[in-house]
């Protein structure tokens, strides 16, 4: 099979840099501007672990939900103080490049949420090396299914992913629902810094974990989906937000962009916004604040929709 003929084909950027630059292009934490790389992770952790402490200490909750047998396969869910039947959902996937972050050090945009009504769910799944890819995008995919079974009358689900969460996000356009019996009341996506054609992950060091072969890249690329797979009609009512940080790796940029035009091209209704003077982690912390710029978009498409 050849490979795709857009940004991730032979001429693909990526394809001409050494092994130095692809590891440079693809380590988020070297292209933070306000701190040095080491602080930003320690302060990106630091601000997850404060945002779940104070969600679960303030609001009300189900923890460590099961949505399937597997010992990691919990979600957390946080509700809005109202109780109602019909909630709109967002599902948040956290980052780490399959093999880091968890559930419980991820419920950054909680607070905000609930406060306007909206449930969140925060996912765990099975990084490497326990789980692979494969395993990972079927947990989410499950994780999905079980949300929309447990509240039926739900007002809309929307998904959001940060970086190789927002990867998993994106592949639930390809998830076929009906092997699970259940279709979910899909009406949006927020993918922020994401990865999409995973081919050049495979060969940064990042890849040590995950094993990911040629194959497995393809397999669970959406960019390499959209742009080779026989075309699936696309959802007319499922939103597709495409969000970079302005200081994301030029490689990120790519990775959004292309896919953002992908979409495009295969009719999805997908919008791609670029965050002013943020990096790949003030982007994730910065919605903790109900007045971030990107905490507001994701509140005005949950609403204009549900
Ligand atoms: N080793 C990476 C860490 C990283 O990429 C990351 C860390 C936390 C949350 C998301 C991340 N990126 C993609 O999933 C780095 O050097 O930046």
């Amino acid at each position: 099979m050849d490979v795709p003929g857009g940004g991730g084909g032979r001429g693909a950027p990526w394809r001409k840099m050494s092994k130095e630059e692809l590891e440079n292009q693809y380590s988020p934490s070297r292209w933070v501007v306000r701190r040095g790389a080491e602080e930003a992770m320690r302060t990106y952790s630091q601000i997850g672990d404060e945002a779940t402490k104070k969600a679960r200490a303030t609001g009300r909750s189900l923890l460590d939900m099961p949505y399937g047998d597997g010992e990691g396969e919990k979600m957390d869910i946080y509700f809005p103080e109202e109780v109602s039947e019909a909630l709109p959902f967002l599902v948040f996937f956290h980052g780490g490049y399959w093999q880091s972050g968890s559930k419980d050090t991820s419920a950054f945009m909680v607070s905000p949420l609930t406060a306007q009504g909206v449930a969140v769910v925060i996912v765990a799944y099975d990084i490497a090396p326990k789980g692979t890819l494969d395993k990972m995008v079927d947990q989410v995919t499950r994780s999905v299914a079980s949300v929309q079974k447990r509240y039926p009358g739900n007002r809309g689900i929307h998904l959001c992913g940060h970086s190789a969460g927002a990867h998993l996000a994106a592949m639930m356009l390809l998830a076929n629902w009906t092997k699970l019996g259940v279709t979910p009341n899909l009406k949006g996506l927020f993918l922020v810094s994401g990865i999409y054609d995973l081919e050049p992950v495979m060969h940064t060091s990042e890849n040590a974990p995950l094993l990911v072969t040629l194959e497995d890249a393809r397999r669970n690329s959406p960019q390499w989906h959209l742009e080779m797979a026989p075309a699936q009609p696309a959802d007319p009512g499922c939103r597709i937000l495409v969000i970079v940080g302005q200081h994301d790796s030029p490689e990120f940029h790519r990775q959004s962009r292309e896919f953002y035009q992908a979409l495009r091209r295969r009719s999805w209704e997908a919008s791609f916004e670029e965050l002013r003077d943020v990096d790949h982690f003030e982007v994730l912390w910065n919605l903790t604040q109900k007045d971030y710029v990107l905490t507001q978009i994701i509140l005005k498409t949950i609403f204009q929709e549900s």
